[in-house]
């Protein structure tokens, strides 16, 4: 079996007594470009660092394309580019300049360097402020000259904590495009706490929420989980359920009032058929009014949320959310 792109196990972090990071696992394949969510303070940032080599963990283990985080640092950074949730300022630097010092540290080869500066400032849309100096840039835009440099010395393993913080709406779609076509040839963990911008770009998506994974899957099992159908019907609501309830197609009906009159269904169907076409017709014939019929995938969204809502529902002791963590 090919070794993963980034192996983690029982990974676990403390500060003290938060624990920032309890007990993950989780392994990437190459080539394949993972959300990492979660709300903020979750522990998305300091299992990043951990992967980076930048903070060490207090137990478990990392690999990243097989090098470990702790014995191996140095081959890891080798195999790394990683953009922190801050970029640092190196003011006095224009943009240029920057990335030529970056590209030295990195043993980008010499003779190659201009030009592969010039195609990474191209991919992080930083051309047209090659000559500006770091200090007079936004924050998006140094966040871009952080993509940038990442990009340097080409390596197979991206790990990018909040991309797309600071970007205005044009921004963001332009480094999620950017982040798509890195897509395949890197392996890519991408942090962020903006669902839609997962939703566009994301082959598999991860939920960590108090340190803890959540939730795993990628889009294809996601695209593919049991659709719920939505019916507006109106009627008689007994009745109406009572009739759908015998219907062999379905397996679940749900009623909820939407008016005196009107009732919403929800239901599930037997052998994942679609059976809104055949339930139309039936309710039709009833002489029963049709006001809506949908089919319901659970976006991403309806995940998140579901996962958080757990979280709030099962907490029965108030939370203990820490005191501003001090910056690393
Ligand atoms: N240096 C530190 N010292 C103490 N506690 C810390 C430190 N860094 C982070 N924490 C705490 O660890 C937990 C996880 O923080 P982390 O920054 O990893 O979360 P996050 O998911 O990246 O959040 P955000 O989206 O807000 O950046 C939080 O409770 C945070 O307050």
């Amino acid at each position: 079996m090919q070794t993963p792109a980034i192996d983690v196990q029982n990974l676990c972090k403390n500060y003290g007594p938060v624990q920032a990071v309890d007990n993950i696992t989780f392994q990437v394949p190459h080539g394949e470009l993972v959300g990492f969510l979660g709300p903020n303070g979750a522990g998305k940032s300091t299992s990043m660092r951990i992967l980076t080599t930048w903070l060490p963990a207090s137990s478990g283990y990392a690999r990243l394309n097989g090098y470990d985080v702790m014995y191996e640092s140095m081959q890891v950074r080798k195999h790394i580019g990683y953009l922190p949730e801050s970029v640092p300022v190196y003011g006095e630097m224009r943009v240029r300049e920057y990335l030529t010092y970056r590209a030295k540290l990195k043993g980008v080869d010499r003779r190659g360097r201009a030009a592969k500066i010039d195609e990474c400032m191209a991919k992080g849309r930083v051309q047209g402020v090659a000559n500006r100096l770091l200090s007079t840039l936004s924050k998006g835009y140094r966040q871009r000259v952080g993509l940038a440099d990442t990009l340097l010395a080409d390596p197979p393993i991206l790990i990018l904590d909040e991309p797309t913080s600071g970007l205005d709406p044009v921004q963001i779609g332009e480094t999620l495009a950017t982040i798509k076509a890195l897509g395949g040839r890197h392996t890519i963990l991408f942090s962020t706490h903006v669902l839609p911008e997962v939703e566009r770009v994301y082959d598999r998506v991860i939920i960590i929420d108090k340190g803890r994974i959540k939730f795993d899957e990628t889009k294809k099992a996601i695209e593919g989980r049991e659709a719920t159908y939505l019916l507006e019907v109106r009627g008689p609501a007994d009745a109406v359920a009572g009739f759908l309830r015998e219907q062999p197609e379905l397996a679940a009906v749900e009623a909820k009032p939407v008016e005196p009159d009107l009732t919403a269904f929800e239901l599930k169907a037997r052998d994942r058929k679609d059976p809104r076409e055949l339930l139309a017709a039936r309710v039709a014939a009833k002489g029963w009014g049709l006001r809506r019929v949908e089919v319901q995938r659970p976006s991403l969204d309806a995940i998140f949320n579901d996962v958080v809502r757990r979280r709030e529902t099962v907490a029965v002791a108030p939370a203990t959310e820490p005191a501003a963590a001090p910056a690393a």
